[in-house]
């Protein structure tokens, strides 16, 4: 099967001059979950956006589903959550915010009710459905916006920071929706401890927009200078057996470190 994302040489340069993403060669498989990480400002969410396609590249190229070039050409295929909320959330009511991407794929208004329903039910926007967006929470626009997406189903989704302001529980619910789900993931974040429960693979982008490691996350995850030389450090679990424990051994998340030190190993 074709790759589902493949960019070559992908750059993109704000009309200001700064070039926020920089000579990025990525392909990602079909069903493949990558995080992408940096800091602050290293190019994340205008690489999502050219990925998207939402922003056209200054140089180089990304092919989608080895097929074509356009992203239009694609674009029910590809969930794009983008990092402000305010960007999906324009119509009238919650409702149909969430109604409208089905809607616009043809599904039957029946089929599309439901799965609203079932996605209302699991990210806690039942009561919300009626009311206008900008009548919501930050975190509850953010549980709106990933209903929006979720609720077209797409093979890939793109999701640049989907926790945003959410609170723990529904980040979990998030989480969970995510993972269970089959298809691509493009998992944008600043921070690293979500990244082993949602990926298995890290593309480090560096300060100037460029990717600095493309590896499994144990490898990333687990490099201590790598991540501190691009702004980050590691997980918290990572810390806490850091020195300890072997590196192949190092828990990459809170609970297997909870489980680590009550089997006191
Ligand atoms: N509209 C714009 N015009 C000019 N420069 C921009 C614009 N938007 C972003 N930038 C710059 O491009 C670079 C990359 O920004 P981007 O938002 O892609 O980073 P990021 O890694 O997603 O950051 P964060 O983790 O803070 O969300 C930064 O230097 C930023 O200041």
């Amino acid at each position: 099967m074709a790759p589902v994302i493949e960019a070559r040489g992908l750059t993109y340069e704000y009309a200001d001059g700064t070039a926020a993403v920089r000579g990025v060669d990525l392909t990602v498989e079909p069903g493949e979950r990558v995080a992408v990480v940096g800091a602050n400002g290293s190019g994340k969410s205008t690489l999502q956006l050219a990925l998207g396609g939402l922003v056209e590249p200054t140089a180089g190229t990304v092919t989608y589903f080895g097929e074509t070039d356009d992203a239009e050409a694609v674009r029910d295929r590809l969930g794009v959550l983008l990092q402000d909320p305010d960007d999906y959330l324009f119509n009238t009511t919650v409702r149909e915010d969430v109604e409208y991407g089905p809607a616009q794929l043809g599904h039957s208004r029946e089929a599309a009710r439901r799965r609203v329903g079932e996605l209302a039910a699991e990210l806690g926007l039942e009561a919300l459905l009626d009311r206008p967006p900008f009548r919501l929470s930050g975190g509850e626009k953010q549980r709106a916006a990933v209903a929006s997406v979720l609720a077209f189903d797409p093979e890939v989704l793109l999701l640049d920071e989907p926790f945003g302001a959410v609170d723990a529980r529904y980040r979990e619910r998030i989480r969970e929706l995510v993972t269970d789900r089959e298809g691509t993931l493009l998992w944008f974040t600043p921070s690293v401890d979500v990244v082993p429960k949602v990926a298995e693979r890290v593309v480090l982008v560096s300060r100037d927009g460029s990717v600095a490691a493309d590896g499994p996350v144990r490898e990333i995850l687990t490099d201590r200078s790598l991540l501190e030389n691009h702004g980050l450090r590691p997980p918290a679990a990572v810390r806490l057996f850091e020195g300890i424990v072997e590196r192949d051994d190092l828990p990459l998340t809170v609970e297997s470190a909870r489980r680590r030190l009550r089997r006191g190993e």
